[in-house]
This record gives structure tokens, sequence and C-alpha cells, in this order.
């Protein structure tokens, strides 16, 4: 069987309110996007597409893919305005797989125990994604933030990624959201096989730590968590 994975780094990172996009800032010298390409790379995946803004593709090959010597970065391809767009062309670079992983390059705590769970997910169920049950209780609001509803806290996830699919499924998911009901409330994978074609995501639980760097506090998050796996390694 083939995996690949597919990791996405096409982002402006607006919500960071950063000069340059957040997976290329320095976590312990080195950029947040380096975190998860090793993990990928030192794993069972065998072939990686990197997903980059197109002016970033020279940057990333050279700085990022080659420097770092990510041998399974088989292609550095752009990305789109928006992630599932961004998404789409990575599944269009994958070609004919029979895995393929989908993860944010801003997730940059992935494990080889994660990436191991989901391949042992995605072979027996076809679509399955990381996630954690969540820790607060969670409100739908209406349109002026009054709480219309609270789901029942037991049976509400924090959804992650790596969200992992049988190739051939996610690409018919996709090139149908792409025919028919292209929209931008698309926030994850696993939501365009179920709305496409009917078909559920199993959820397995990843880490609290796997989290996704997205605003200024996230950066001083991942250092402590940086730090306490460094601290750990000198125990
Ligand atoms: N058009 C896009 C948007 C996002 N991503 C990637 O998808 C992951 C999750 O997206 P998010 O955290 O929203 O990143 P940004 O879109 O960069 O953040 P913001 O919404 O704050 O601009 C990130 O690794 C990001 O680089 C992408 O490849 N292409
Ligand atoms: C895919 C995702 O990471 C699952 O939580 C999340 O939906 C990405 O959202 P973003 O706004 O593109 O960061």
């Amino acid at each position: 069987m083939h995996h690949t994975a597919i990791i996405l780094a096409a982002g402006k990172g607006k919500r960071m309110q950063s000069e340059i996009p957040k997976q290329y800032l320095e976590l312990e010298g080195k950029p947040i996007i380096y975190y998860s390409l090793k993990v990928f790379e030192e794993s069972f995946i065998d072939n990686i597409i990197l997903v980059t803004s197109k002016e970033d593709i020279s940057f990333c090959r050279k700085e990022i893919v080659e420097k770092f010597g990510f041998r399974k970065v088989t292609e550095i391809v752009a990305g789109g305005s928006q992630r599932y767009h961004s998404v789409y062309q990575g599944i269009l670079a994958a070609g004919d797989t029979d895995y393929i992983y989908i993860h944010d390059g801003a997730r940059p705590f992935v494990t080889a125990r994660i990436l191991k769970d989901a391949k042992e997910q995605v072979e027996k169920y076809g679509a399955c994604a990381a996630g954690m049950p969540v820790k607060d209780t969670i409100k739908i609001v209406d349109s002026r933030d009054f709480a219309v509803n609270t789901p029942e806290r037991s049976l509400v996830w924090q959804v992650q990624t790596p969200q992992v699919f049988s190739g051939k499924l996610v690409k018919a998911a996709y090139e149908k959201l792409f025919s028919e009901a292209e929209n931008d409330a698309v926030t994850d994978d696993a939501m365009v096989v179920e709305t496409m074609l009917k078909i559920p995501v199993k959820l397995f639980q990843a880490s609290y730590e796997n989290i996704k760097i997205t605003t200024p506090e996230d950066l001083q998050i991942a250092s402590v968590f940086l730090d306490k796996n460094t601290m750990y390694k000198k125990c």
C-alpha cells in the first residue's frame, strides 16, 4: 500500500499578526513547518506533497526541503486562497495513491504514534481524523452571539489533523465539492467527505498537545511543549 502525505503551508497566517507566514516562524531555531515534515519524513509515509504559496516554492525547496534533507518530499505545489483549495492542489499532485494523510503544517506536534494510529484507523474505516474530546462546554450562537444551543459535551470533539482517507475516496469528495458545491464554509477535510459523499469519518484520540499554531499565544504554548520534550529527553 502507498501512503502519501499532503503537508499544508500555503496560508498567510493573518491571525498570527506577523510579518512572515506563521509556518516559517522559528521555534527553537527551526521553522514551524520543519517539525511536522520531520515526523512524516521519519515515518512509514512513502512520499510527501508540500503545498505552499506560489511565491514561496523556491524558498521552501532550498531553505526547508534541501536544507533539512526531507527526501520524501516529491513535489512542492502552489496552494490556493482557501485551505480547501490548497488541499485539492495537493490531492491532484498526489495522483494515484492508496491513502492520503492531510496535515496542517501549522501543527508541529504531530507524533509517530498519531501517524501510526491514523494508519490503523484509515485501513479499517477508509476515513479518519485526529482530534480530542473537548474539555470546555461548547455553545452554538446566533448572529448576535446569544447562545442558542449547548451540545452534550460528551458528544463533542475538537478536530485536528492529520485527516486521513482512501485516496480514491477523498479525491471523489473534493471533485464533487469543486464541481457542485464549492463554498468557503469548508474548514476541514472530514467535512468534505461527510457532506459530499455522506460517509462518516472515524475520529481517533491524538493529543491535546497537537495544537494548531494560530494566534500569538500559541507560540508561547509551543515553546513550553518543546522545552518539556527537551527536558524529558534530559531525564
Ligand atoms: N489557503 C490556505 C490556507 C491555509 N493553509 C494551511 O492550512 C493550515 C491551517 O490553516 P490556518 O491555521 O487557518 O492557517 P492560515 O490560513 O495561514 O491562518 P489565518 O486564517 O490566520 O490566515 C496551515 O498550515 C496553513 O498554512 C493552506 O495551505 N492554504
Ligand atoms: C483542519 C483544522 O485544523 C481542523 O481543526 C482546522 O479546521 C483548520 O482551520 P483553519 O482556519 O484553516 O486553521
